[in-house]
Order: C-alpha cells, then structure tokens, then sequence
C-alpha cells in the first residue's frame, strides 16, 4: 500500500471542533493523508461564537515548527487562522526555505469567523498581504478577497473573476480559489484563476445553516489531495466536491445551537454521484 502523504496544517484551535485544526485533522484523515499541526492561537469557541482569544507567542510557534520540520518531511502545509503580524513573519520565514518552500501550500487568509467574530489583528493584513505569493494557492472567501484588494467586495460571479484574476496580477497570488459561497443563489460558485485562465466551480447549494469550518475544511483538503492528484485543479474540483458532500448530510450530526459543523464524516463521492 502506497504511504500516505503527510500535510500540516497551521491554524488556530477551534474547541467545538468544526474549523481550525479540529477540522484540519479530521479533513486529512478522512481524505487519506497523515495529520501534522502547528497550533498558532486557541479561541474558546462554539458554533454561536469566538468568546476567547489566547495567542501563541511567535518564537514558540517557530519552535514547534523547527522541532517538527527537524524529523517530518512535510508534503503539503495547510496555513489558516494566523492570528497576528508577528506570526505571519515566522510562517513566511518557514515558507521561503527548504523543507517548507517544497511543499504544496495552501493559504486560507482566514480574518473573521462564520460567527462574524475576528480572527486576524487589523495590523496583520499587511503582512498576509505579502504572504499571499509565497503560497502555492490561495483561498479568500468574498469578504477576505475584498480586504487584500482594498475594494467592495464583489456581488456576482462576474466580479469573482475580475477579483480572482486581480489577486494575481496585483498581488502576486500563484493561483486563487475564490470562494462564491456567501454569494448566494441556487449554486454555490466558486472561481479558480492560475496561469491558464479563470474557470468556475460550480456546486448545489445546499439549504443549511451548519456551514462552520466550510473554508477550512475545503483549504485542508487541498492539502490532502494535492499530493495524491496530479494536477492542482483536479484538486480543486474533488475538495469542492468532497465539501459539498460534507455539506449535504451536515444537520444529520446536530452539533451546537449556532452554526453547526459540515459532516467530516462524509465518504467521498464518486463520479457517478454514489459514494465510495
Ligand atoms: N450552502 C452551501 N452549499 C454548498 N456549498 C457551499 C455552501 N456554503 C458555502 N459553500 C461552499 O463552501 C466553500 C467555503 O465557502 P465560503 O462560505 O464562501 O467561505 P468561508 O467558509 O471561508 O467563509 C466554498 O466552496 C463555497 O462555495
Ligand atoms: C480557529 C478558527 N480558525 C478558523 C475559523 C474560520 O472558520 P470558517 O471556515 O467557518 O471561515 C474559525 N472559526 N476558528
């Protein structure tokens, strides 16, 4: 049997389990790869609300990565809630050398919870700003796409595309997956920009309100599958994909009053529609 790729994920802990590292490990096992995290903050969290916020100190989030990277050959790192400006200077300083630089990354420029709680120092969008680059996709939801722009975010699909093609010509972004899901509309629409043009990612929207963890579960699982597809977009497509499946059995695990977690349970479907 062929060994499982190893991905971490960077991010911050969520205790009701739905996104952040929780979700990160849950992803990754469930979509076949071997689980690593480097934890930068913990929230004290549900899926009403962030009430909490306790910050790992930059230099021991370098150190749990320097412990790790010193014995773990990472495949594929995942980069979620960095919490700070400091973090960030430590996380790129990992992502521009060797083993990091090797790896498939993925940046979730996480900033505001699904609660509207906020996860990122205003003093840090700079500095995901010029860690946007360095990550070989990233994955902005509307509200993030139109804070590294500096513009209104966008109310259709038409500006997806306009802003997923700008996060690269402006700010350097490798490649872009646009997250359409607070669009709204029947779909749930996505739209991925690399050097081959903007395509979309279209989806069944599906009626729930249980959509906590829905970015961080879709950027760990292009952590997951990158290593094991053979090409980015194939990626893509079945992350979305396996996200959606996730989606539509979620009010089946009736976690929490708020907005409840998606179905890290869920089999990945085949082509056919049916599950494995
Ligand atoms: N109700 C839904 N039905 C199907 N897909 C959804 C739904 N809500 C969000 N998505 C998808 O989940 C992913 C996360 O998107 P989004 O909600 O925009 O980001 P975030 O969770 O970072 O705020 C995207 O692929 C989006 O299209
Ligand atoms: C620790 C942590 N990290 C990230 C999110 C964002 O969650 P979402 O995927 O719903 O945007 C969160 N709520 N908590």
């Amino acid at each position: 049997m062929a060994r499982p790729p190893v991905s971490l994920s960077i991010a911050g802990s969520d205790p009701s389990g739905g996104a952040g590292i929780q979700a990160d490990l849950k992803t990754f096992a469930r979509l076949g790869a071997y689980g690593t995290a480097v934890l930068t903050a913990l929230t004290a969290q549900n899926t009403r609300g962030v009430t909490g916020l306790h910050v790992v100190p930059a230099g021991f989030v370098a150190e749990q990565l320097q412990t790790l990277l010193a014995d773990v050959r990472v495949d594929a790192v995942k980069l979620g809630m960095l919490a700070n400006a400091e973090i960030v200077a430590v996380v790129r300083e990992f992502l521009a050398s060797e083993p990091l630089a090797s790896a498939d990354s993925v940046l979730d420029p996480v900033m505001v919870a699904t609660s509207g709680d906020r996860l990122l120092d205003d003093a840090a969008v700079g500095a995901i700003r010029e860690l946007v680059p360095l990550a070989a996709v990233i994955t902005p939801n509307v509200a993030e796409a139109a804070v590294l722009l500096d513009r209104s975010e966008a109310v259709d699909v038409a500006e997806l595309v306009a802003q997923a093609s700008d996060l690269r010509g402006a700010l350097g972004a490798q490649r872009v997956l646009l997250k359409g899901g607070h669009l709204g509309g029947p779909q749930a629409i996505d739209v991925w920009a690399d050097d081959s043009g903007v395509r979309q990612l279209a989806a069944t929207r599906v009626e729930t309100r249980n959509t906590h963890g829905t970015g961080c579960t879709l950027s760990s699982a292009l952590a997951a599958l990158r290593p094991q597809r053979d090409d980015w977009w194939h990626t893509v497509r079945d992350a979305k994909r396996w996200l959606t499946a996730a989606l539509s059995t979620a009010d089946r695990l009736e976690v929490g009053g708020g907005h409840g977690p998606v179905d890290h349970f869920a089999p990945f479907p085949t082509a056919a529609g049916e599950s494995e």
